[in-house]
């Protein structure tokens, strides 16, 4: 059997084991990960930090399944992700996890409620109502399910994104920067509502962010530098997490805590 289990006894949700990519070759070859293994655990909400080009990014891509490793595997539960054909993997994206991006992604000709519940649609899935009605009132979107995105504020835009993200019921949900278009009221409260949804759901949220606020909202998080694991925070507050940025930049980007 796979281990599934982490060194901390709780069940992982997804994980990158010996992970190595390379873009490019011979003299542009860039290693964009250079040989990290990290597990996520279930029902926790990790961030992943580091300096900008540290491999942050295609972690999470490779991690979720948007791209593939060089050498090395990823895994969603027991599943490796390099075992499956192209069809297969699409279908694990769409059935056992959840997006949320920096650009918000919403279908504009839709409402609010079409766009939540899209990803089952496509995926010929019928949406558990109980759920979906929880999430809705969680979200806070309960009187504007029949607008479409361009009559929201950015804020209530990325509350319908986390929404769909947690529509299906997915094992996890992988949020790129989905601060980075907000201010930071609506910005707090994206944060706050993932962090409630993962303790309320214990569904597995993870997210690549460059802001020590918005990192301290997670229950760990774990660092690169130069394609490699170098941390884990439990418990982080974005004073530590800021000052464990410095150590690798004498001038980190701090465009999140201005
Ligand atoms: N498609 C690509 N082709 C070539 N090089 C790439 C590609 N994608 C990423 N890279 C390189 O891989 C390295 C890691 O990039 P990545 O985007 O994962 O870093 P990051 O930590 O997310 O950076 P940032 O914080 O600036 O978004 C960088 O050197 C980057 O230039």
């Amino acid at each position: 059997m796979t281990a599934t289990v982490a060194a901390t006894g709780t069940a992982t949700a997804a994980r990158v084991v010996d992970a190595v990519k390379l873009y490019g070759t011979g003299d542009t070859e860039v290693r964009a990960l250079d040989g990290v293994s990290v597990d996520f655990p279930a029902g926790r909400f990790t961030a992943i930090m580091g300096p900008s080009g540290s491999g942050k990014s295609t972690l999470m891509h490779c991690a979720a399944g948007l791209d593939t490793l060089t050498a090395g595997a990823a895994y969603i539960g027991d599943t490796e992700l390099g075992t499956l054909d192209d069809r297969r993997l699409t279908l694990l994206r769409r059935r056992r996890i959840g997006f949320v991006f920096q650009a918000f992604n919403l279908l504009p000709t839709l409402t609010v409620a079409e766009n939540i519940t899209l990803p089952m649609d496509l995926a010929g899935e019928r949406p558990d109502r109980a759920r979906l009605d929880a999430l809705i009132d969680t979200v806070g979107l309960r009187d504007r399910l029949h607008h479409r995105p361009s009559e929201l504020s950015g804020g209530q835009q990325q509350r319908v994104a986390v929404a769909r993200a947690f529509a299906g019921g997915p094992e996890v949900v992988f949020a790129d920067e989905p601060t980075g278009n907000l201010d930071s009221r609506s910005g707090q409260e994206v944060l706050r509502l993932l962090g409630r949804t993962v303790r309320q759901t214990g569904r597995t949220v993870v997210m690549v962010t460059h802001d020590p606020v918005a990192a301290a909202h997670a229950d760990e998080v774990v660092f690169l530098a130069d394609g490699r694991l170098v941390d884990r925070m439990p418990d982080p507050t974005a004073e530590r997490v800021l000052d464990r940025l410095k150590a690798f930049d004498p001038a980190p980007d701090t465009r999140g805590t201005r």
